[in-house]
Formats: C-alpha cells, sequence, structure tokens
C-alpha cells in the first residue's frame, strides 16, 4: 500500500466560471490557472502521483505548454489515470477536503464525487470529498481563493 498527499491553491478573480470536481458552480467569481483551475481535481492528481513517486502535475502538464490552456482538469486527470495503470498501480481509495469560505459547496458534491469517481473508474465509495470555510481566517477565510487538499492510497494491480 502507498500513501500520496496533494495540495493546491487558485485565486479567485471575476469573470471566470468556478468549476470544482468538474462541477461548474454558480458563483460571481472563479478560480484563475493556465487550465480550468479546477484546484480540487488537482489536489487529487498530486496526491496520486505522489503515491506512485511520480512527481507532481507541473511536471507532467507544465504550465509552459499551450495544450493545456483552458483544458479540463478531468481529462489530465485522465491521463494521470493512465500513467498510473502503465505503471501497474491501483487506486484504492481517495478523500479531499476544499478550503472555501464561499459558496456553499455542499450541495455539489455528489456531482464531484461521481465525476471523479467516473474518471478513475472507481465506485463513488471510493471518493470522498469535504468541504470547510477557515471562519474567515487567511486568504480563503478572506475569499481571495481556494484550497484543496487530498490523500489517496494505491497498490500494485494483481498479475
Ligand atoms: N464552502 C463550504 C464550506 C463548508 N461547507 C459545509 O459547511 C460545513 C461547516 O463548515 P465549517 O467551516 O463551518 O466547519 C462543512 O462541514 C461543510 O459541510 C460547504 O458546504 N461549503
Ligand atoms: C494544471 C496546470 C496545467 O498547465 O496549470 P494551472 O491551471 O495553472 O494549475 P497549477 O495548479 O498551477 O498546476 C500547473 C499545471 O500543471
Amino acid at each position: 500500500m502507498r500513501v500520496g498527499i496533494g495540495y493546491d491553491v487558485h485565486k479567485l478573480v471575476p469573470e471566470r466560471p468556478l468549476i470544482l470536481g468538474g462541477v461548474t458552480i454558480p458563483y460571481e467569481r472563479g478560480l484563475l490557472g493556465h487550465s480550468d483551475a479546477d484546484v480540487l481535481v488537482h489536489a487529487i492528481m498530486d496526491a496520486l502521483l505522489g503515491a506512485a513517486a511520480m512527481g507532481d502535475i507541473g511536471v507532467h502538464f507544465p504550465d509552459s505548454d499551450p495544450r493545456y490552456k483552458g483544458i479540463a482538469s478531468l481529462k489530465l486527470l485522465a491521463e494521470v489515470k493512465a500513467k498510473l495503470a502503465a505503471a501497474n498501480y491501483e487506486i484504492n481509495n481517495l478523500d479531499a477536503v476544499v478550503v472555501a469560505q464561499a459558496p456553499k459547496l455542499a450541495p455539489h458534491i455528489p456531482a464531484m464525487r461521481e465525476n471523479i469517481a467516473r474518471v478513475l473508474g472507481l465506485l463513488p465509495a471510493a471518493v470522498n470529498v469535504k468541504a470547510t470555510t477557515t471562519e474567515q481566517l487567511g486568504f480563503a477565510g478572506r475569499g481571495e481563493g481556494i484550497a484543496a487538499y487530498a490523500v489517496c492510497t494505491l497498490q500494485r494491480a494483481a498479475g
């Protein structure tokens, strides 16, 4: 069994969609990034790559590469899954927390879990997503950005 951890932060700005776990969430601002800036999926990818000792998303999908401009992070997640499979790893489970003062994310979490599980070929029960505020403390609490943490476990595929 191997464990990995991921962490990412993106800035909230006007005139960008807010996409978390592949779900477009109605809000007055969205996350800034080279990709769609889906901070939750980025943290999950870093956890998966970390568990396999395969570096991080910046190594695999450089933000200097125009192929990734505006790309849906779920597509990058599918690429990470393929890289893990090529290295003979399968995913046991993952857990994540999104740190956002607003908007209220709980109603969108089932759809996030379904998206992530579908792309990774897992049951939704193997994918947990949580949300928390920081009680208005720090950059997340001031609404300047959103952070996400993720952990996962992998094992070598049988055979
Ligand atoms: N952006 C968020 C943040 C939190 N939630 C839900 O509210 C619960 C309480 O949050 P606290 O930060 O006050 O502990 C939390 O457990 C989440 O279920 C949310 O939906 N969206
Ligand atoms: C996802 C990538 C893709 O170019 O770009 P960003 O959306 O800027 O996200 P970041 O978390 O900075 O990770 C770097 C890149 O891999």
